[in-house]
């Protein structure tokens, strides 16, 4: 295998993204950049400031072997930090998890013509990123009491004190609304709670470089000022898919992050089984720790207990009671497919995971949740701002789909002409902190 250069500083060009590029590290003034070359370092000496602090409590707990298998994560970290810091070639994966050849198959298959590996600094981000949290897990594979450690989890639970007072408002107010909604008013209140759902997901924590965001506590009061930050709103679209009367009484909602917006999810997901607007509803949240915050099985079930303790907010309690039985009957269920954790964007499922992509033809909506989910949905291509979805979305369309999005990465589509440049007076870096939004529906 013929070497590259493996220089960041020989690799980087000093630009912008060009139009109609894949986002990447090598454009030195780009956000992809500025996490390959600031971000992604942060979240991994995060995760082992964490192990070292724990040694100790660890080893008491799991026993003296646990104290070499921390040493053995330790080092794998230092080794992943110093791979990307100098832009060496992505390794394949090495620990028998159930997703390894996928992983092994596209680094293969991603070699360029001379065969030659792909690396931090060259290749398109959204790949180089998943990469990074699917080494992560791999450091835990690789070792027998951490198998299934998940090193962010003490962050997504901590986080969940700072907002259960927000969740007590719409929890409360989402009891109230099904117990005496006037059918006048059903539009209302599911574009309400399809707002909320929508901005719960500027409560990201590798946004945040992992710290806590406090939600604010009252957000009913809060998104009914946001409306002009909501650069594209597809929302009277997404109302005529759920209204109409299809053959599938199905809804998919693909998850972001735990937490204050998981449980906007689930309120969706409870607003309309009540509104009888589906009869299931299908989750999918990620079966290996992801971007920090994104919701896992335990995260969900995790909320779901947490609820049921709130003695102090009766709403909460029947929520978690309710929601509890929506699992057991089957009204809901919870998936966590492999795909999601692959590199892939969503124009490849048909091929990579037929079988989910053909489930999904079942749907009568998608809902994709949060930034990841666009960059994977567009393909994480620096489009035109004017340029169509449903041109971006390159085919993927089993079904009505909507994503639901707060802008955190430099990629947005489907604004009106002028719209893009009046934002970026106001705001020279709207593309990456969240405070603006898009919900985009292809029907
Ligand atoms: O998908 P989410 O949780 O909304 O956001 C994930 C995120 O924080 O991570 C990526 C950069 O690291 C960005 O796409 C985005 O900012
Ligand atoms: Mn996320």
């Amino acid at each position: 295998m013929a070497a590259r250069q493996t220089s960041v500083s020989e690799e980087c060009i000093d630009m912008v993204t060009p139009w109609n590029e894949y986002l990447s590290a090598k454009y030195k003034r780009s956000f992809a950049y500025h996490t390959v070359r600031n971000r992604l370092p942060v979240t991994v000496t995060q995760v082992l400031d964490h192990l070292s602090r724990k040694k100790e409590e660890l080893a008491q707990s799991l026993g003296e072997v646990s104290r070499e298998e921390v040493k053995q994560i330790i080092g794998y970290f230092s080794k992943l930090k110093n791979e990307m810091q100098t832009n060496k070639p992505l390794t394949p994966f090495n620990s028998n998890e159930v997703d390894e050849k996928s992983w092994n198959d596209f680094l293969k298959n991603s070699e360029d013509s001379l065969g030659r590996p792909l690396l931090w600094f060259a290749d398109v981000w959204l790949h180089i990123e998943c990469y990074l949290y699917r080494r992560i897990r791999e450091a835990f594979a690789l070792t027998q009491h951490f198998h299934n450690y998940d090193p962010f989890r003490h962050q997504k639970e901590d986080a969940f004190p700072g907002s259960l007072q927000a969740i007590a408002v719409v929890g409360t107010h989402l009891v109230k609304v099904c117990s005496s909604m006037a059918s006048a008013d059903t539009e209302k209140y599911v574009v309400q709670f399809l707002k909320l759902s929508l901005w719960g997901n500027r409560c990201d924590l590798s946004i945040s470089g992992g710290k806590e965001i406090a939600q604010v506590a009252d957000p009913l009061e809060m998104i009914s000022q946001l409306d002009n930050l909501i650069l594209a709103n597809d929302l009277p679209k997404v109302w005529d898919v759920l209204c109409k009367e299809p053959s599938s009484r199905v809804i998919d909602i693909i998850f972001d992050n735990s937490g204050y917006e998981l449980f906007t999810d689930l309120c969706i997901a409870h607003l309309l089984i009540k509104l009888k607007l589906a009869d299931k509803v299908r989750f999918h949240a990620k079966r290996v720790p992801w971007f920090i915050s994104d919701v896992m099985e335990h995260d969900f079930n995790w909320l779901i207990d947490e609820m049921g303790k709130q003695s102090a907010t009766p709403s909460l309690l029947e929520l978690s009671k309710e929601w509890k039985s929506y699992l057991s009957s089957g009204c809901w269920s919870l998936f966590d497919e492999p795909f999601w954790t692959l590199p892939y964007s969503y124009d490849c499922m048909k091929d990579v995971d037929t079988e989910l992509y053909n489930s999904f033809k079942e749907s009568k909506l998608l809902i994709f949740k949060g930034d990841l989910n666009y960059r994977k949905l567009v393909g994480d291509m620096n489009w035109p701002h004017t340029e169509e979805f449903t041109v971006a979305l390159r085919g993927f369309t089993p079904a009505p789909l909507v994503s639901l999005r707060t802008i955190k990465a430099d990629v947005v589509v489907g604004l009106k002409p002028g719209t893009a440049e009046e934002v970026a007076k106001v705001d020279d870096d709207w593309l990456t902190t969240g405070k603006y939004a898009v919900v985009s529906c292809f029907c």
